[in-house]
C-alpha cells in the first residue's frame, strides 16, 4: 500500500552494487509506482548475444543480434519478469557469464538506441515510475521529476555483494571487488552515455546508511520534489 500518491519519474543511477535495485524496488512500492530495471534489459540483450554465439566485442554482430531479439521486461515492483523471445531469463541474467559480458554489449550504440526507445515507451505508459540504470537521468529521462545518483565506497559495495551471494572467502570477496571496479571503469569510460551523475541529480552516499535510510531519503525527496511531480 503506498503512503501518498506520487506522479512523475524517479531516476536512480550509480555504479554497480550501490543498492539501486533494492532501493528502487522499495521506493516504487512505497510510492505505488511502477519499477523499471534497465540493467535487466542490457543483461537480456547479452543473453541473446551469447546464445547467438557472437563475440560480445564485435559491435556490428552484437547490434544485428539484438535488433532481431524480442526483449521484454515487466514493470511491477514485486515481480521480476525478463524474457528474450518468449523465454524466461530472469534467473540467467544474474549469472557470471552474462555479468562478464554485459558491459561490452551495453557499450554498442545501436543496442543503446533500441533499448532506450523501449525504456521511454515503458515509462510513458506509467503515471508514476522508478527507473534504475546508468544513464537514466542523463540520457533516457532528462526531464525526470527527481534524479538520484547513488554512490558507496567500493569496499563496502563488495562486502554487500558478498553478503548477498553468501561469499565469505577473502579471495572471492577480492575477486568481487575487482569485478565491480572493472565494470565501473568500463561503464564510466564508454563513449556512448557513460555513467556519470546528471548535473541536477541529488547524490546520495549510502556508505554509512542502511538500506531503509536510503529508501526513506529517496521517498522524502520524491514527495517533496518541486514542479513536475504531483501529490494528490
Ligand atoms: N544501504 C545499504 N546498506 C546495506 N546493504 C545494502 C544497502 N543498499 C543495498 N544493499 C545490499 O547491497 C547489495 C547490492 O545491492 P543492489 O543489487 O540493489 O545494487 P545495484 O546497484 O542494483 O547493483 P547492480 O548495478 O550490480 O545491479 C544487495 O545485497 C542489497 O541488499
Ligand atoms: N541504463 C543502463 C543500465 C545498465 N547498463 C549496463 C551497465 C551494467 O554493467 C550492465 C548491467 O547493469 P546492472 O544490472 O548491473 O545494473 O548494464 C547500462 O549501460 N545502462
Amino acid at each position: 500500500m503506498s503512503e501518498q500518491r506520487f506522479r512523475g519519474q524517479v531516476t536512480l543511477d550509480g555504479p554497480s552494487g550501490t543498492g539501486k535495485s533494492s532501493v528502487a524496488r522499495a521506493v516504487a512500492a512505497r510510492l505505488g509506482a511502477a519499477y523499471l530495471d534497465t540493467g535487466a534489459m542490457y543483461r537480456a540483450a547479452t543473453v541473446a548475444v551469447i546464445d547467438a554465439g557472437v563475440d560480445p566485442d564485435d559491435a556490428d554482430a552484437v547490434a544485428r543480434v539484438v535488433a532481431g531479439a524480442r526483449i521484454e521486461v515487466g514493470t511491477a515492483a514485486g515481480v521480476e519478469q525478463v524474457e528474450v523471445d518468449g523465454a524466461d531469463v530472469a534467473e540467467r541474467i544474474r549469472g557470471a557469464e552474462v555479468t562478464r559480458n554485459v558491459s561490452a554489449v551495453s557499450a554498442v550504440p545501436a543496442v543503446r538506441r533500441q533499448l532506450v526507445d523501449q525504456q521511454r515507451a515503458l515509462v510513458a505508459s506509467a503515471d508514476a515510475v522508478v527507473v534504475e540504470g546508468r544513464d537514466i537521468g542523463t540520457v533516457v529521462l532528462p526531464d525526470a521529476t527527481l534524479k538520484v545518483y547513488l554512490t558507496a565506497a567500493p569496499e563496502v559495495r563488495a562486502q554487500r555483494r558478498a553478503g548477498q551471494l553468501g561469499i565469505g572467502d577473502p579471495a572471492e570477496v577480492a575477486a568481487l571487488a575487482a569485478d565491480l571496479r572493472r565494470r565501473d571503469e568500463y561503464d564510466s569510460s564508454r563513449a556512448d552515455s557513460p555513467l556519470r551523475p546528471a548535473a541536477d541529480a541529488v547524490v546520495v552516499d549510502s556508505t554509512d546508511l542502511d538500506r531503509e535510510a536510503v529508501v526513506d531519503r529517496v521517498v522524502d525527496l520524491a514527495l517533496s520534489s518541486v514542479g513536475a511531480g504531483e501529490r494528490t
